[in-house]
């Protein structure tokens, strides 16, 4: 029998914290991720709190662009949080407070003069819950280009005869297309949206935020509230996008994020981003022993 004592990959002592998670030093170059493309968005610092709890603490990182990040870690660490900085959508969150920089090609998102609208149109969201709007499934996708100006269907471009009709029709198809949707949906436009099955309606959600042409996309949980078919065409959906878009996604399912991302974030208790790394490297050889028990479902 050997003397040898069990020895953490960094020997670094550690505790458990009440919920499992042991606490351990933490290396910046854990998550001075070094990818081989341009960088889409780039977060420095940044620390939210709500009232007096600390939601992010400190996070710097770079998101490459046309890939998938996933977002992995406990309930709580901070993940939504973290993806509704990238559009600000935080703001509307009276409690929250946001301190740090979030650059996205070149200009901070936070500065003040920043146009919020054209912002959540270049980095669009998708939610945990599809909601699509109760209206028919051509409305759904052309709301946004209507809103934004994109194609004109109003009442006095109809009445002048200038309405963007055929504009409109192709950027419907187009987006549905893209959201592998047309084929099960092309007869029915005109229905209502709430007809579809939840994995449609996501679906549909999808093409709607591709009809105003984004360059990112985060989504939250997109998968979670469907059934086993319906998230694998997600799946196979957001790798299809990654071709063309960035791509930043929350999810509970670490098999999903080993399946579809290129690169994944963990954030851990406290909301600390503890490593990121090409996906491979954080699911088979993590330099974090906490990273490393998540993962292996020790705690979370
Ligand atoms: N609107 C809010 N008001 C107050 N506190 C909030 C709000 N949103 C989140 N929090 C708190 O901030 C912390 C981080 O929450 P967040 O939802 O970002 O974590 P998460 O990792 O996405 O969790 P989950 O995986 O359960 O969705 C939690 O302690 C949460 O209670």
């Amino acid at each position: 029998m050997t003397n040898q004592q069990p020895v953490t990959k960094d020997a670094t002592e550690q505790r458990q914290t009440t919920t499992g998670e042991s606490q351990e030093e933490t290396r910046p170059e854990w998550t001075d991720y070094d990818f081989q493309s341009d960088a889409k968005l780039s977060v420095r610092d940044l620390s939210v709190s709500y009232g007096d709890e600390t939601a992010l603490d400190g996070i710097s990182m770079d998101i490459p662009e046309q890939s998938v990040t996933a977002l992995i870690g406990p309930s709580g660490c901070g993940k939504s949080t973290f993806l509704r900085c990238l559009n600000r959508m935080n703001d509307r969150i009276r409690a929250a407070r946001v301190d740090g920089s979030v650059t996205f090609e070149g200009d901070d998102i936070y500065d003040d003069g920043i146009n919020l609208v054209e912002l959540r149109k270049r980095v669009g969201m998708v939610f945990q819950s599809p909601n699509p709007f109760p209206k028919s499934i051509r409305d759904n996708v052309s709301y946004g280009p209507r809103k934004h100006g994109t194609v004109r269907t109003d009442l006095l471009a109809k009445l002048t005869g200038r309405a963007d009709t055929d504009e409109e029709a192709a950027l419907v198809e187009r987006s549905l297309k893209q959201a592998a949707l047309w084929d099960e949906v092309k007869d029915r436009l005109d229905d209502n949206a709430l007809g579809l099955s939840g994995g449609q309606q996501q679906r549909l959600c999808i093409a709607r935020c591709l009809a105003v042409d984004p360059e990112v996309i985060l989504m939250d949980e997109p998968a979670s509230a469907l059934d086993p078919i319906a998230t694998s065409k997600i799946e196979d959906l957001v790798e299809t996008l990654a071709e063309e878009y960035t791509v930043v996604i929350v999810t509970h399912n670490m098999q999903q994020a080993a399946r579809i991302s290129d690169q994944t974030a963990v954030f851990l208790t406290g909301g600390e981003l503890v490593e990121f790394d090409d996906t491979d490297k954080i699911f088979e050889n993590p330099e974090s022993q906490r990273v490393e028990d998540y993962i292996t479902g020790k705690f979370g």
